[in-house]
């Protein structure tokens, strides 16, 4: 395919660095020293209970909050100069497009925000087209957002959280409110995009099978506070693929978790 990322990391191996990092609200402590490093170029997914601090996590990365003790670190940089330099972007559940904004012109809105901020964006590989096109929504570009269905209006959430080439995406249960054949579609798409483009990926989610089917490691959180359980290493053959999830070895990751979260 054109287009491909020559080193999308940039030279780093590590994408991100928590060490001994917290997060607290008031007196709340979300996330208790969180000490992980994140491979650059992997694919990790993050599963825990309710209220464990997955999405708080995805936060701290991302400079939304910021860490009461320890340290973050997005390839070697502080989180915010990471932010400032669109290393990273962010997935949630609803696509948030702008309703009276074509798919295309949705897909472009970062780029024209950087302009419109004076920050150039070094590495546009590829165009908003092209990344609709990836997405598999070639065609569709002058659409708005209510004539796509919920599956397509998250693939143009996903085309638009590329479009700054990140090096990191980080998606909080991007799939979750979508029907699990649409799902299945997704994820699979997401997994070429993440072969083609390199981009590490942190994805939360509450499916145990979406998480051993995405991840390389699944990380483990546990509750009260938000500590990390364990990192799971998920060895099953690539490229993945549905049907995986029909193997002996893909039913022993999904039993082992199923354990592991009823311990949280
Ligand atoms: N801005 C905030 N102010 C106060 N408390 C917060 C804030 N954001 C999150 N919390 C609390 O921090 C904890 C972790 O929240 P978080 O949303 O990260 O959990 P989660 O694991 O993503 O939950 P879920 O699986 O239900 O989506 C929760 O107890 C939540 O109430």
């Amino acid at each position: 395919m054109e287009g491909i990322v020559q080193d999308p990391q940039g030279g780093h191996h590590i994408a991100a660095a928590l060490s001994g990092a917290s997060v607290t609200f008031g007196s709340f402590t979300a996330l208790s020293d969180i000490s992980l490093e994140i491979g650059a170029g992997e694919f990790w997914t993050i599963l825990g209970p309710s209220g464990c601090g997955k999405s708080t996590m995805l936060r701290l990365v991302s400079d939304l909050v910021p860490p009461a003790a320890g340290t973050v670190e997005i390839l070697g940089k502080s989180t915010e100069a990471a932010r400032l330099a669109r290393e990273f972007a962010f997935v949630f559940q609803d696509a948030t497009l702008l309703p009276w904004r074509s798919a295309l012109k949705n897909v472009e809105l970062p780029l024209e925000m950087g302009r419109k901020r004076g920050i150039d964006i070094p590495r546009g590989e590829r165009t908003p087209r092209e990344l609709l096109e990836l997405v598999g929504l070639k065609g569709r570009e002058d659409a708005l957002p209510h004539e796509l269905s919920g599956g397509m209006r998250q693939r143009v959430a996903i085309a638009r959280a590329l479009v700054c080439q990140p090096r990191l995406l980080l998606m909080d249960e991007p799939f979750g409110a979508l029907d699990e054949m649409t799902r299945d579609r997704l994820n699979m798409q997401l997994l070429e995009i993440w072969r083609e483009t390199g981009v590490t990926c942190l994805f939360v989610t509450h499916s145990i099978p979406e998480a051993v089917l995405l991840g390389q490691k699944v990380l483990m959180l546990r509750a009260h506070p938000g500590r990390v359980k364990e990192v799971v290493e998920i060895d099953l053959p690539e490229p993945r693929h549905v049907e995986l999830r029909e193997t002996p070895e893909f039913n022993r990751y999904s039993s082992y978790l199923r354990k592991s979260l009823e311990d949280c």
